[in-house]
């Protein structure tokens, strides 16, 4: 199978959770960190979902699912343990080209949930296109075993710095090659920073009219 793997904006998009048991939980956690605007159709429901429901994370509708509960959707997960209603999920989604996941239930899903490693704004999705989601599994904890634990702070100031070279520097060889090195190094938020120091004095060697040495000091 030839899966196109994709990082996808959720914020503030309408999705669709049937069933709120265990299963449903995590596909509605992962949901909820993308920053979805989630609504959640169950006959019942775990105490977490409704403990989210209470707190005004997701709207919670305790009753049977029905196809209009698709419309205006983005995106759906079927998460209930009745495979004939998460089959209806994927009937109605299919029919108004909303993406859809059946949990657990390969032909009824248009994308799969991946094995996350998280650090902040690091993300690595592991699939394997649903040949051994154990391996999936054992692959993400070793990932997470090996990589450091403060990326994500490392990575946000990178960022921050990166996109003060974009300002000082246009697109070009020199740009890049500096954009690599500093992807090497520690930064942190001080003037100081060595690698703030790097990046200024890169750009008012190579472009010194647009970086004139008095207003960079
Ligand atoms: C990655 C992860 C994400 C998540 O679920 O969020 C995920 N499954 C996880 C764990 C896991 N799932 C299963 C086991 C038992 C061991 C085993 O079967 O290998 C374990 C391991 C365990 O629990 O220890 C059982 C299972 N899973 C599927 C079937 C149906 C089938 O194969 O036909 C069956 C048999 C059900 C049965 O027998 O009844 C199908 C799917 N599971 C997928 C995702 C999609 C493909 C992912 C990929 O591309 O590889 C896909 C296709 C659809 C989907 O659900 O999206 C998550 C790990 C999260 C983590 O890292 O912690
Ligand atoms: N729990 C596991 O470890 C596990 C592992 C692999 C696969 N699964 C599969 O995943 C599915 C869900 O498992 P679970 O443990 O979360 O089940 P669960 O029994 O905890 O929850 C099922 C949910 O589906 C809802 N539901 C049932 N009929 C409904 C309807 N008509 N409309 C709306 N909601 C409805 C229930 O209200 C409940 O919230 C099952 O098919 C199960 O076989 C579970």
């Amino acid at each position: 199978m030839s899966l196109f793997p994709i990082f996808l904006k959720l914020t503030n998009r309408p999705c669709l959770v049937v069933g709120a048991g265990s299963i449903a939980e995590g596909k509605i956690q992962s949901l909820l960190d993308a920053e979805a605007q989630i609504t959640v159709i169950a006959t019942r429901a775990s105490a977490k979902v409704q403990q989210q429901a209470e707190a005004g994370e997701i709207t919670l509708h305790l009753r049977e699912f029905q196809d209009s509960d698709l419309d205006d959707m983005y995106l759906a997960v079927a998460g209930s343990d009745v495979p004939e209603v998460n089959r209806a999920v994927f009937a109605g989604a299919q029919s108004r080209d909303i993406l859809v996941n059946a949990v657990d239930d390969p032909p009824y899903c248009d994308f799969f949930f991946p094995s996350i490693v998280r650090r902040g704004d690091l993300q690595i999705a592991i699939s394997t296109a649903g040949e051994s989601p154990a391996y999936a599994m054992q692959l993400r904890k070793a990932l997470n075993e090996a990589l450091p634990h403060d990326i994500g702070p490392w990575l946000e100031e990178l960022g921050r710095l990166r996109r003060e070279v974009l300002q000082m520097e246009p697109l070009g060889e020199p740009r890049k090659q500096l954009l690599h090195q500093l992807a090497q190094r520690e930064v942190c938020g001080a003037e100081a920073c060595p690698s703030r120091q790097i990046a200024k004095r890169h750009a008012r060697e190579h472009y010194p009219e647009r970086n004139p040495a008095e207003v960079s000091r």
